[in-house]
């Protein structure tokens, strides 16, 4: 059934990081953050191929990544562009054309559980579009400009979107040219897709599956990495 590709989008500024370095290429553990999530990708059976975005500047610095570390799958590494959704679809583009379904993963998403992913891909093969996900732990309040509360959702109807988002292919493109003609830019894959009318279905994910965004990520992903992730992933 269908060729999968994964598109890692990797080509961002990591501003909220803070450091010198930008943060996909951090050192965790022994290795950077991304290829730490090239790799789970990688070893994924279901995956026929990888396409890493990354910022044009970085592409050869890349590309000896994927060399040293075998990530034999990846098939182009890709300049990325301004939002994320640019850099995903130039991955979307680079993919090659039999493919039929796509997972979206941050790069610098490196713990997900393989049977997360294999999970969202699989409802995503029976409905078209599936995301990870885990519910809101903390009551999320509605607040507008001068920080007054304006209203507290159900916290029962909130979830935390994560990747892998998981789509047939051309629905997601389709979803892109018309985020394109609206001049829409969204946070995430789901909300374009969304906007075509298409359900997107929730599959639960976990609290593990952090994206790397601020410096008080670093030292929770050197733990789960060396309390959970040895074990679950490998
Ligand atoms: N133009 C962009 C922006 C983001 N990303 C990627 O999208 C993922 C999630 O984005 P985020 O964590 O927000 O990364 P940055 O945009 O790099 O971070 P910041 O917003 O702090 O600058 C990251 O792997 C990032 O590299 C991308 O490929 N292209
Ligand atoms: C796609 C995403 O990781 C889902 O949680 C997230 O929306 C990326 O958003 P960011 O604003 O770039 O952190």
């Amino acid at each position: 059934m269908g060729k999968v590709g994964a598109v890692i989008v990797a080509a961002g500024k990591g501003s909220r990081m803070r450091s010198a370095e930008s943060k996909q290429y951090l050192q965790l553990g022994d290795k950077p953050i991304l290829v730490h999530t090239l790799q789970l990708f990688q070893n994924i059976t279901e995956v026929d191929e990888i396409v890493l975005v990354v910022p044009a500047a970085d592409v050869q610095r890349c590309k000896d990544l994927v060399n040293i570390y075998s990530i034999t799958k990846v098939s182009r590494v890709q300049a990325g562009g301004v939002e994320r959704q640019d850099s995903v679809r130039l991955g979307l583009a680079a993919l090659q054309e039999d493919t039929e379904w796509v997972l979206v993963h941050d790069g610098v998403r490196p713990f997900t559980a393989v049977e997360h992913i294999i999970g969202c891909l699989n409802q995503a093969k029976e409905a078209g579009a599936a995301v990870l996900a885990v519910p809101v732990k903390d009551t999320i309040k509605v607040v507008d400009q001068s920080k007054c509360i304006q209203s507290t959702p159900d916290r029962r109807s909130l979830w935390a979107i994560q990747t892998p988002q998981a789509f047939r292919l051309a629905l997601l493109q389709k979803a892109q040219e018309l985020a394109i003609q609206d001049g829409f830019i969204g946070t995430d894959d789901a909300s374009l897709v969304e906007r075509t009318g298409t359900n997107v279905l929730v599959v639960e994910g976990d609290y593990y599956n952090i994206k790397i965004t601020t410096p008080e990520d670093l030292p929770w992903a050197e733990w789960i990495l060396k309390h959970v992730r040895g074990e679950r992933n490998s």
